[in-house]
């Protein structure tokens, strides 16, 4: 199979007006509601990468009718929450963990058995995380001895309600187990340590179903309610903004507007880091689309300072720390980041695959067992960079290249397709010297 390999030069400034796709964690919501809500639900904005195509692929394999996506339009007739049909074969979630994790919760309340499956980097992925807490609530899965996927989900069992407090600040779980427990008898009843992404709190909500919110952190469900089909209008995806966030701080003579970015107060922890390293980034026209808030953002280039990154921002920016320690990397002086051990967790173990390409661009990177240490200095190049399957890792390394002092090279960079389609394209046309190869 031919390889995807990002070539870039150094130098550049990010200016103009941009776009980038809808929103991941949004556009799988919208397939997983639309398709078990009764009636039909549409929307815009949906995001074509991989990821969200593996969710609705899957959903199309147990029998719903789904048209688009067509120029970010889907069009889901609902199944309603019974109305599922047994796949013929294992169901491929890709390299995508929100689909794996929120599924398994899904497919552990149908009658039927199922499958599920991945690509090299998500069968790597601790899957114990759901599948230990669904199995509280009676569901049978059987994974890999190591915990991961394939994971073999039973049909046909009686799911009850359980109280569990989440030992890792995790929207996928949280999301699994409510999902879950539409499913069971009784209540369902979740306590994270530190608020995450709470898109599904949302979700469930705009598709009339009764949730509970017990403080800021507990959030309960009944089974035995249904969902009715809405209109979700997705917004851009701020953890695709967030590459260009720093691009255009990092770079020289940057003066960017990315336009209708969702900012919702459980994803803009990248913001709030980069303001504390000194960005400038101006929230204009701020408005609420479809339940979510949105605006679009003005980022110029800007002196950065390191810091010491507050603990609660982490889960508030847990997919943007492979691009904000290329931030910290052009900043002066050092930044510090603890609490961070799920970056471990992800379609790489991001703080060890960072700095093992920072470090031959002549940065002072150490990771440590739950962060990294990065002091800030002058870029060099002419280095080739591993990816390992992830596409943060890719698009991170590709914004590097505005402070290099030679051409980097990224490989296996395909992979940005899963939550960035169209991304060489959109970073070219806004000034980004890039190119893409097969190889
Ligand atoms: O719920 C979601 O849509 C997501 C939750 C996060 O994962 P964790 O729940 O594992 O932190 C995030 O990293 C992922 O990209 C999307
Ligand atoms: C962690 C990510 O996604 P997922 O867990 O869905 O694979 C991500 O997109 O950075």
């Amino acid at each position: 199979m031919s390889e995807t390999r990002f070539v870039l030069s150094p130098g550049g400034a990010l200016t103009g007006r941009i776009r980038v796709p809808g929103d991941k964690s949004i556009s799988h919501r919208s397939i997983m509601f639309g398709s078990l809500a009764s009636g039909v639900t549409e929307v815009t904005g949906f995001l074509e990468g991989e990821d969200c195509l593996a969710t609705l692929n899957a959903f199309r394999a147990m029998g719903v009718r789904i048209e688009g996506p067509d120029d970010g339009r889907v069009t889901i007739h609902g199944v309603g929450l019974h109305g599922l049909a047994a796949p013929v074969g294992p169901l491929d979630m890709g390299n995508s963990g929100t689909s794996m994790r929120l599924m398994s919760g899904i497919l552990a309340g149908q009658a039927f058995d199922s499958v599920l499956v991945g690509d090299a980097s998500l069968s790597k992925r601790p899957m114990k995380r759901v599948t230990a807490p669904l199995a509280l609530m009676g569901a049978e899965i059987v994974a890999t001895p190591a915990g991961t996927a394939p994971l073999h989900i039973r049909g046909g069992r009686r799911l009850h309600g359980i109280d569990y407090a989440l030992p890792m600040a995790s929207a996928q779980v949280k999301s699994c187990l409510l999902l879950a427990g539409l499913y069971a008898e009784g209540t369902t009843r979740v306590t994270e340590p530190a608020p995450t992404r709470d898109h599904t709190e949302r979700m469930l909500e705009g598709f009339g179903y009764p949730l509970r919110r017990e403080g800021a952190r507990t959030f309960a469900v009944e089974g035995g309610h249904a969902l009715t089909a809405t209109r979700i209008d997705v917004p851009a995806d701020i953890s695709s903004s967030a590459f260009f966030m720093v691009g255009a701080s990092i770079a020289p003579g940057s003066d960017l507007i990315i336009e209708h970015v969702g900012i919702n107060p459980t994803r803009t922890g990248v913001i709030d880091i980069l303001r504390l390293m000194g960005a400038d980034i101006t929230l204009l026209d701020e408005r609420v689309v479809g339940g979510e808030p949105v605006a679009d953002l003005r980022v110029r280039a800007a002196p950065l300072q390191g810091i010491r990154i507050p603990e609660e921002l982490v889960p508030l920016a847990i997919d943007e720390f492979p691009v904000l320690f290329v931030a910290a990397a052009c900043a002066e002086g050092e930044t510090v980041l603890t609490g961070a051990e799920e970056l471990r967790a992800k379609e790489s173990d991001r703080i060890q695959v960072m700095a093992d390409g920072l470090v031959p661009l002549g940065i002072d990177a150490r990771p440590t067992a739950d962060g990294i240490v990065i002091r800030g200095g002058r870029l060099g190049g002419d280095v080739d960079i591993a990816t390992h399957h992830d596409h943060r890792i890719a698009m991170s390394f590709a914004m590097a290249a505005l402070r290099a002092g030679g051409e980097i090279r990224i490989h296996d960079a395909g992979f940005v397709a899963t939550s960035f389609p169209g991304f060489v394209e959109l970073a070219r046309g806004a000034g980004l010297a890039i190119r893409a190869e097969s190889a």
